[in-house]
């Protein structure tokens, strides 16, 4: 039995999205400090038994740094074939999708501190003063 059109479309769609998402991150250098940075995050957070919240805001923050990344990333390699030459705006709007990505991390980092931060500090300070006695 085939499968209906609109499951193979999707199907095809979640194929591309993916073949998309490895090529940037085999061509992208920064996704070698993104990925790591956000499986520490997850780590921590595994470690710290987060409360829900706390894992929303994390699991966000993560998405939201990876999604402006492979935005950016298309940016970059549509430029490379629609306006390979030098071009003052063509510049600007390549520095623009690069600043997308770091209004993005740095809120990512601070809503890690948020996050984690307190948690952290209170296991961290629990198990200086356990060792103690
Ligand atoms: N065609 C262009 N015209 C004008 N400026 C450009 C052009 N291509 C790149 N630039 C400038 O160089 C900067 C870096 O662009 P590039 O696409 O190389 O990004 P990158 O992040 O360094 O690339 P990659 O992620 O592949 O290492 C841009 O932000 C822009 O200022």
């Amino acid at each position: 039995m085939t499968k209906p059109s609109s499951t193979i479309r999707c199907y095809q769609k979640f194929a591309f999205a993916v073949t998309g998402l490895i090529h940037a991150v085999k061509t992208q250098n920064s996704f070698w400090v993104h990925l790591p940075v956000a499986l520490a995050a997850m780590g921590i957070g595994y470690w710290l038994e987060l409360e829900p919240w706390r894992w929303v805001s994390i699991v966000v923050a993560i998405a939201m740094v990876l999604s402006s990344e492979l935005l950016n990333t298309a940016i970059e390699e549509m430029v490379r074939v629609v306006h390979p030459s030098h071009d003052v705006q063509i510049g600007r709007a390549l520095d623009a999708a690069a600043a997308a990505v770091l209004v993005a991390a740095i809120a990512a980092a601070v809503i890690g501190v948020i996050a984690i931060g307190p948690p952290l500090w209170d296991t961290v300070f629990d198990l200086a003063t356990s060792s103690d006695q």
